[in-house]
């Protein structure tokens, strides 16, 4: 198990936890819409981070995009593996090719 695993199985628990208790379990309760909004959020810091260059500043965003991705995947019962599985299909295969099959 990956790390990720490790935070995904995590997120998954806080789906019965009291959202007193947890910002996780306090996020799922508000629903998928907004973990997608909060993922929406700290996907657009990231990108001004990297567009302003601080790698700093860039990596911390990048971590909180990762974890309310898996936040929004939790909410809407994609499983970590499922998204894995389909990067690893795509390996061996050209971006180009990717983009035309999908197209
Ligand atoms: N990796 C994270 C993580 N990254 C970011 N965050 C939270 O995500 C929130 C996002 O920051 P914002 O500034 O947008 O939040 P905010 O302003 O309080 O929220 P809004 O009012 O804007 O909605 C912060 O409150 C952070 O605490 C995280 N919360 C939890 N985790 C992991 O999830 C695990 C479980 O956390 P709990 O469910 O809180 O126990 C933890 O052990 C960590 O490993």
């Amino acid at each position: 198990m990956s790390f990720l695993h490790d935070l995904a199985a995590t997120i998954e628990s806080r789906k019965s936890a009291d959202p007193d208790s947890s910002w996780t379990a306090k996020l799922l309760a508000k629903g998928p819409e907004k973990a997608a909004e909060k993922f929406g959020e700290e996907a657009v810091e990231a990108i001004i981070e990297a567009v302003k260059g601080d790698r700093a500043r860039l990596t911390s965003e990048a971590a909180d995009v990762l974890y309310h991705l898996l936040v929004m995947l939790a909410a809407r019962n994609v499983p970590l593996d499922d998204v894995l599985a389909e990067l690893s299909r795509r390996q061996g295969t050209s971006g180009i090719a990717e983009k035309a099959a999908r197209d």
